[in-house]
């Protein structure tokens, strides 16, 4: 179910500063020193409080097929610097030939629900491989996660209604259009209107017509009765081109004829003016007229905050298309996704835990070899616990402490249940994960949800979800930050 895009080597999809980064641990003897990465972002999208982990079964076809060509080398070979000068050596692109990726990958499944500052993948393994999966998994992690989360968004607004997808046409390029319909579709959409998602993803395609097919008629009665005499299994009628009560009218005589040769009228679609008035004068020519299965469709820059609204007014729409607003995250059309250096192992077989530092706490990164411990009891998610993977912990009962106020803290003892979320993906560069079918991950976003505190699920000042570091994983971060601050106050509140 992976993008075909992504079944040749795409290993030139990349920043160039990873290449002459990885030039240089390769000329400086330093390419095999073992490393660790993390991905992470560090606020949830459109202000709400949660994120949908999307984009994996991608970044999985993007690492199994890495690998750089003939033609990938002849063109690195024609880059120059500021002398004119090749910028890199025949030798390293000699290596770069014959490079096999020997990485470990660990990654939280697709539809899991995530929080800031979580690893939703890890990577470990030689640094020069490391540092070149760096932009293409944050490309990849990233968009699907935004359109993931938008999606589960409108689904959460949308309740049981249908939720059709219909941004093809407005997203950005060809494979803004494809990976956002698979998203969309795995947060909680129920089909798309494009059709090579559909082929590609086994996503349900669906849809009505547009204006251009009435206006192509001489009235709108003979341009719906025409369409319903083509295609009589799929009528939805657009009723918004000249007058939309009228528009009504008509459909509902083609839907007469329609009746009389065993078909139905499906649907009418409405895409402009007072949605929620005009659907409800339309239900009522529709009921009164015996077509009460007949579903009403609304599409028109619809929004989660639009359809919250039209629902709050009693608007009778059962089906709503959602294009632009969707794949193209309208409110905010990137995840702050960021893949940070967290150790590298020592000559002595240990580990130099690495952090980042910054002005802002929330911005400096946790070092450690990080998994995600989620505590959950009968009723659903309690809190997420970062730990250190690879130091012991230090007993039965765990003390996770806030990252940003060290005086709160909870225990959870050793009855506490709780679920690993970082699985391993790929061990000495091959695929150790079986990716769950695009269904099964869809139907997972659902009871993730459902798992969440309603006052995190809601838009308005979510509650936010206690993301914690477990204590000895503090200290560490806590000591990096002093040492790195030239700082040995032996006052400094430690934990
Ligand atoms: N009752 C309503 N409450 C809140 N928002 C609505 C309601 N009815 C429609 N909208 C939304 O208001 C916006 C209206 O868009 P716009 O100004 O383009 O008007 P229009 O009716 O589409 O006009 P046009 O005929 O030019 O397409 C759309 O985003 C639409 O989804
Ligand atoms: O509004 P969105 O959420 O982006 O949904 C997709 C829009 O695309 C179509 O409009 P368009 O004017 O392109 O074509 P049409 O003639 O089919 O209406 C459709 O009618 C929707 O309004
Ligand atoms: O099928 C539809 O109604 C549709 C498809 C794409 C964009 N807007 C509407």
């Amino acid at each position: 179910m992976t993008n075909k895009l992504y079944d040749t080597s795409l290993s030139l999809l990349t920043d160039l500063y990873q290449v002459t980064m990885a030039y240089g641990y390769w000329k400086s003897g330093t390419a095999e020193k073992e490393a660790v990465f993390n991905l992470y972002f560090r606020k949830n999208p459109f202000g709400g409080g949660f994120t949908v982990a999307c984009g994996l079964a991608n970044a999985i076809g993007y690492v199994k097929h890495f690998g750089f060509t003939k033609k990938d080398l002849r063109y690195l070979r024609t880059l120059t610097g500021s002398d004119g000068q090749p910028l890199f050596e025949a030798p390293f692109l000699d290596y770069l030939a014959e490079l096999k990726l020997t990485v470990d990958i660990d990654a939280i499944p697709e539809g899991t629900v995530v929080f800031p500052n979580e690893p939703l993948v890890r990577v470990r393994g030689p640094i020069l491989q490391c540092q070149l999966l760096e932009t293409p998994l944050l490309n990849l992690i990233n968009f699907e996660t935004l359109i993931a989360t938008k999606a589960a968004r409108l689904r959460l607004v949308a309740e049981s209604d249908t939720l059709l997808e219909f941004g093809l046409r407005r997203a950005q390029g060809v494979d803004g259009g494809v990976t956002a319909s698979r998203a969309a579709y795995i947060g909680g959409c129920d089909a798309t209107s494009n059709v090579l998602a559909g082929k590609h993803y086994d996503i349900p395609v669906r849809g009505t017509h547009a204006h251009s097919w009435v206006m192509s008629f001489d009235s709108e009665l003979e341009a719906f009765e025409t369409y319903a005499d083509v295609l009589p299994n799929n009528v939805t009628l657009l009723v918004d081109t000249y007058d939309t009560l009228q528009g009504v009218r008509n459909a509902i005589e083609a839907g007469h004829r329609l009746r009389e040769r065993g078909y139905r009228l499906s649907g009418i679609r409405l895409d402009s003016g007072d949605l929620a008035y005009l659907s409800i004068e339309a239900r009522k020519l529709l009921d009164a007229a015996g077509f009460t299965d007949t579903a009403i469709v609304a599409s028109n820059d619809l929004d989660e905050t639009i359809i919250n609204s039209l629902k709050q007014q009693g608007a009778k729409i059962t089906v709503w298309g959602v294009g632009t607003k969707l794949v193209t995250a309208y409110d905010q059309p990137a995840l702050g996704g960021v893949y940070k250096l967290a150790a590298m192992r020592d000559a002595d077989g240990s580990w130099d835990y690495k952090i980042k530092l910054s002005e802002q706490a929330i911005k400096t990164s946790t070092p450690g070899i990080q998994q995600v411990r989620r505590y959950r009891d009968e009723r659903g998610f309690l809190a997420d616990m970062i730990i250190n993977e690879s130091e012991p912990l230090p007993g039965n009962t765990v003390t996770m402490i806030d990252p940003l106020d060290f005086t709160k803290r909870r225990k959870f003892g050793p009855a506490q249940s709780f679920d690993e979320l970082l699985v391993a993906v790929f061990r000495a560069g091959k695929v150790v994960y079986t990716q769950p079918d695009i269904h099964a991950v869809r139907a997972r976003v659902q009871t993730q949800l459902a798992s969440l505190h309603p006052s995190v699920r809601r838009f308005v000042n979510p509650h936010i979800y206690p993301v914690g570091l477990e204590k000895d994983l503090h200290d560490l971060k806590t000591e990096l930050i002093l040492k790195l601050r030239g700082t040995r106050d032996a006052d400094y509140p430690k934990a």
